[in-house]
């Protein structure tokens, strides 16, 4: 059964070159709050602090909070890109995560090449991900561009080529930082009803945004970061109008 299991995680990036004092102290101090320097004088930004949550099938998470907060980092941690500094951090089920669409892709390879590139990336067998091509070239409508470098693409045309590969099937975890839309009006229509599809039929589906309207119609749960750390967990509306009266002068 998939889920995702947190246990005191915390994530913090290492800032190279701030070891000598007056960078670290100005650093510190210009920065503060989740820059921090340990014993031995290495300075980290701590982006996620003691975060202990479960989530089960039927869950659908909304991560709410201002710029830094932590929210994207909370999504790597559960697409398994990042590893938590300390804590632990249990994935099951196959995740699927249209945070970075594009990485893994080599812009000098053929858009059908990068089908199979990203397909592997994304966890498919080489002939599974060989078995979309077809599917992807329908969805992506590159028609001819699809045989040739995508370095000859335009930034919508990879973007399209991305989004149709990352939503080949329907993970039982679905992961969003906001909810995106890909291409021009018809493309977009078409790419948000097949993201409707993967929401409906993904297990568990976690979507970070800022637009309430979003939240409300897709999440049935939601949690408030603040500075890395959950500051309120509970039902939508709750955490939508927590986090509103916050951002009130
Ligand atoms: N690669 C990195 N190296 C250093 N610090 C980072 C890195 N990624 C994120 N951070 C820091 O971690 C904290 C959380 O960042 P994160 O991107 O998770 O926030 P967010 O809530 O997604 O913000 P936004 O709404 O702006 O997307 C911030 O203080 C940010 O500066």
């Amino acid at each position: 059964m998939p889920s995702i299991k947190l246990r005191d995680a915390s994530v913090a990036f290492p800032i190279y070159n701030s070891r000598s004092r007056s960078l670290r102290s100005s650093l510190l101090a210009r920065v503060g709050g989740t820059v921090q320097a340990d014993d031995d004088g290495a300075v980290t930004v701590r982006a996620l602090q003691n975060i202990t949550l479960d989530l089960a099938p039927g869950d659908r998470l909304a991560l709410v909070g201002h710029n830094g907060a932590g929210k994207s980092t909370l999504l790597r941690v559960f697409s398994g890109a990042y590893e938590p500094s300390t804590g632990a951090a249990e994935i099951k089920g196959r995740v699927s995560s249209l945070l970075d669409m594009t990485m893994g892709m080599d812009m000098e390879l053929t858009g059908a090449d990068n089908v199979v590139l990203r397909g592997v990336f994304l966890g498919m067998s080489i002939a599974e991900a060989r078995s979309r091509i077809p599917e992807v070239e329908e969805f992506s409508e590159l028609g001819g561009f699809m045989h040739l470098p995508m370095r000859t693409y335009s930034s919508g045309m990879r973007l399209r080529l991305a989004f149709a590969i990352s939503t080949a099937r329907v993970p039982d975890i679905l992961l969003m930082d906001e909810f995106i839309s890909v291409g021009d009006q018809t493309f977009a229509r078409k790419a948000r009803e097949r993201l409707e599809h993967m929401i409906d039929n993904a297990r568990i589906m976690v979507l970070a945004s800022h637009s309430a309207q979003m939240i409300r119609q897709y999440c049935n749960r939601a949690i408030l970061l603040q500075g890395g750390c959950v500051a309120r967990e509970g039902a939508v509306d709750e955490i939508l109008a927590a986090y509103q009266q916050g951002q009130q002068p």
